[in-house]
């Protein structure tokens, strides 16, 4: 029987005031693949430590299934362990490190070979059982930490950056492996990784932590296409949302929207649902549009686009180039799949959004999201559904 995991208002704080997680909430559906993201040092290995019972829980509570959990010893929460730096015996062969944890809970002979002989199928090491560490390869080596943790059948599997130290290729494959194992083994899972890919590409959710909160919960559309604040719109989405600061200024039934080489005119009922979310006449807002949502249009009157500024870089991607137009603070960056258009760095170009593009209004002082709003056929309208 798989469990949820729920974490109640959890705190930790380390010696010195360190508030490493500030009272986090969150459920894990029995079977479902949970994966933590967000910047170094926003609390995602600390919860998933404490979770697992590696870490003291400073406050709330942690429960695996309906049991609280906070005071059970690591080895009595069903809970199994993936590292990113594989932790397997060097001198134990594949058989003997999946075994591993059945013997040490005195697991009989037979039932140990049958259950060892079971998984070294499902991860495809039927043939490596009797080779150490250093004969097999980084992926090989990480699926024998999964076997070793799959072997026990755990409630709750618990993954800390488990592909960080495979290189680029193996990760790719071992992401959609990874997923197809847990579905297979049907353990609730815990996955934390910096790398917003993963986060997208293996997240049934995503939770979204920033400074020991959690900024955002959801599924990897909702937080990519609605992001809560600022801090999702940087975290998810490669290359990153652009985020033009600016300010918004409300008169006569319009709203104009503003900034630094940029500018955007609503009117009509967009115009005054912004205006309705905006807490007085002007306020300072960020404009956050992702790269794949606008285009180049050289040749094209500024005056007609949503910014202008000359070229700095064109990056060639393979199917794609990504260029970035000078504008504050950080550039505009601009994903482009069409070939016909080539931008010379150095060039002045205008930037108009896309058809369905989506533009998102955020509070500069708090970075709350206030509002969004696609482009249809030329027409802004107000959304709040992350359905395409
Ligand atoms: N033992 C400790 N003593 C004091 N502070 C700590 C300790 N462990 C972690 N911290 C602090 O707690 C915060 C959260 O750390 P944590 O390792 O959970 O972050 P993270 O999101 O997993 O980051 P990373 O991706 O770099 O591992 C950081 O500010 C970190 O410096």
């Amino acid at each position: 029987m798989t469990k949820a995991v729920e974490a109640r208002d959890l705190w930790k704080t380390y010696p010195g005031d360190i508030h490493a997680v500030k009272g986090i909430n969150f459920r894990i559906e029995p079977g479902e693949l949970m994966v933590l993201v967000g910047a170094s040092g926003c609390g995602k290995t600390t919860t998933l430590r404490m979770v697992a019972g590696l870490e003291r829980i400073s406050d709330g509570e942690i429960l695996v299934g309906d049991k609280r959990v906070n005071d059970l010893h690591p080895a009595k929460r069903g809970v199994a362990l993936v590292f990113q730096n594989f932790a397997l015996y060097p001198h134990k062969t594949t058989f003997q490190n999946i075994a591993f944890p059945l013997e040490s809970s005195g697991v009989a002979r037979d039932e140990i070979r049958r259950r060892v002989t079971e998984v070294a199928e499902m991860l495809e090491l039927s043939a490596h059982l009797d080779k150490t560490p250093d004969g097999l390869s980084g992926g090989q080596q990480q699926r024998v930490s999964l076997g070793r943790a799959i072997v026990r059948n755990p409630d709750v599997l618990l993954l800390d950056e488990p592909l960080s130290n495979l290189d680029a290729r193996l990760r790719v494959v071992m992401r959609s492996e990874l997923k197809r194992i847990q579905r297979r083994v049907g353990s609730t899972a815990l996955y934390v990784t910096h790398d917003q890919v993963e986060a997208m590409t293996m997240g049934d959710r995503i939770v979204v932590m920033s400074g020991g909160n959690i900024a955002q919960i959801g599924t990897p559309q909702d937080v990519y296409l609605l992001p809560a604040d600022m801090a999702v719109a940087r975290t998810i989405g490669s290359p990153a949302m652009n985020l033009m600061p600016g300010t918004a200024t409300a008169s006569g039934g319009n709203v104009s929207l503003q900034g630094d080489g940029w500018k955007l005119a609503l009117s009509g009922d967009v115009a005054a649902a912004l205006a309705a979310r905006l807490s007085g006449p002007e306020q300072k807002i960020t404009l956050g549009i992702r790269p794949e949502d606008v285009r180049l249009a050289p040749g094209t009157e500024a005056a007609d686009g949503l910014a202008s500024g000359v070229c700095l870089t064109a990056e060639p991607l393979g199917s794609e180039t990504l260029y970035t137009v000078d504008l504050k603070p950080e550039g505009l960056r601009i994903l482009h799949r069409e070939t016909h258009v080539s931008l010379p760095e150095g060039t002045r170009t205008t930037v108009l959004s896309r058809q369905d593009a989506r533009v998102h209004v955020f509070d500069s002082a708090s970075g709350a999201r206030l509002f969004s709003m696609i482009d249809r056929e030329g027409v802004w309208q107000v959304t709040e559904t992350s359905a395409a």
